[in-house]
């Protein structure tokens, strides 16, 4: 996509009577944002069912959290009640922080929090290059560096989002099998929250051969933020997706038919049950719609990490799922690759890919 920007078709003959028009310049969301004066955003950036037509809750029931080092316990009950509340997690929100504290020998080892920061600004100074020096960088695993301010589904979106992403394939392909390891640890757990074996979802749906992306958003500073968004309503595809952000909120999560605002919290990371989890359990645990909004102060940077399973996976309902509970499966089996495909252009009106299948057996 990118490289249709580079090398387009061959430049037409000079014409007197019509010059040929000036090359069109791409611009960053963040460039436009910092135009001297800008006081409203161009049309292409307002949304029509904008991020305050619908009600965004005061509740404050806050988001539940997991303590990691409880997560990896060995000391059995507080292990298992953790895995209580994950399971509880999954089945209310869909949503949940990952509270990560290492101590070591009784004192507190920073690192993570250091880390998570070092990624927030590695991924800032690469969003902030200038966009001839990102067009150098994309490629086949490098996806759209210069495509900033894209819809979320270019197939079906006229309005643009208002971001700078890149997104990286980085697993198959750029082997990181494993990592993080929290992301195997939390797959443990969801696996026997819904009362199957540690290792199920491993062991059926292969995520060590998965899919993992990572996408970098940047959302500048919007003079008219009612009017924009920075990432339309959707759930995400896979099994789980892990997000560390900055310590600007923006991002909105459905809970009991309201947008509820995320705040951040410090030393800790979101993470969120993605389609192909709902659809093994049948269900039972949500893949949740999310969105980002945007502010008129600050730059809020996020990293997304999704993980899917393997490409080839075909997921469906577990059938141990379905004679538990005793529901008929809600969703047909579909090849994970194929699933993506589908995916591509079908999110409609705020209505996920996942929405459009459910019950469709
Ligand atoms: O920016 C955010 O907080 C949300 C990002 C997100 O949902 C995504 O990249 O899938
Ligand atoms: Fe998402």
């Amino acid at each position: 996509m990118a490289a249709t920007a580079l090398t387009g078709s061959p430049p037409s003959q000079p014409s007197l009577t019509h010059p040929p028009p000036p090359p069109r310049k791409l611009t960053t969301v963040k460039a436009l944002s910092e135009s001297p004066g800008l006081s409203s955003i161009p049309s292409i950036y307002t949304f029509l069912k904008q991020p305050y037509h619908e009600p965004v809750s005061d509740t404050e029931e806050p988001i539940p959290t997991i303590d990691f080092s409880l997560l990896t316990s060995s000391l059995p009950d507080e292990r298992s009640k953790t895995i209580r509340e994950l399971g509880k997690a999954c089945r209310d929100w869909g949503f949940f922080m990952v509270y990560i504290c290492f101590f070591f020998h009784r004192c507190y080892h920073g690192v993570p929090e250091r880390m998570m920061k070092a990624i927030i600004e590695a991924c800032r100074e690469f969003l902030e290059l200038p966009e001839e020096e990102k067009r150098g960088i994309s490629g086949k695993h490098v996806l759209d560096p210069i495509r900033s301010g894209t819809s979320f589904n270019e197939s079906v979106d006229e309005i643009l989002c208002w971001r700078d992403y890149v997104k990286i394939f980085q697993h198959p392909e750029f082997h990181s099998p494993n990592k993080p390891p929290s992301f195997r640890e939390i797959i443990r757990g969801i696996s026997e929250s819904l009362g199957l074996e540690k290792d199920y979802i491993y062991e059926t749906l292969n995520p060590e051969n998965g899919l993992q992306l990572i996408a970098a958003n940047l959302y500048p500073p919007c003079p008219q933020p009612e009017l924009a968004m920075g990432l339309p309503p959707h759930s995400d595809h896979g099994l789980l997706t892990l997000l560390i952000q900055n310590q600007i909120g923006g991002l909105q999560v459905q809970h009991k038919g309201k947008w509820v605002n995320i705040d951040p919290i410090p030393n800790s990371f979101l993470a969120n049950i993605g389609d192909h989890i709902e659809i093994l359990s049948n269900g039972k645990y949500k893949s949740v719609l999310h969105r980002a909004v945007v502010n008129n102060r600050d730059v809020r940077i996020s990293i997304a990490v999704p993980h899917g399973p393997a490409l080839d996976a075909i997921v469906s309902p577990d059938s141990k799922l379905v004679e538990n509970v005793g529901n008929p499966p809600a969703y047909g089996a579909m090849k994970y690759k194929e699933y993506l495909e589908f995916q591509q252009g079908t999110m409609l009106n705020g209505k996920s890919f996942l929405e459009c299948i459910r019950n469709r057996v």
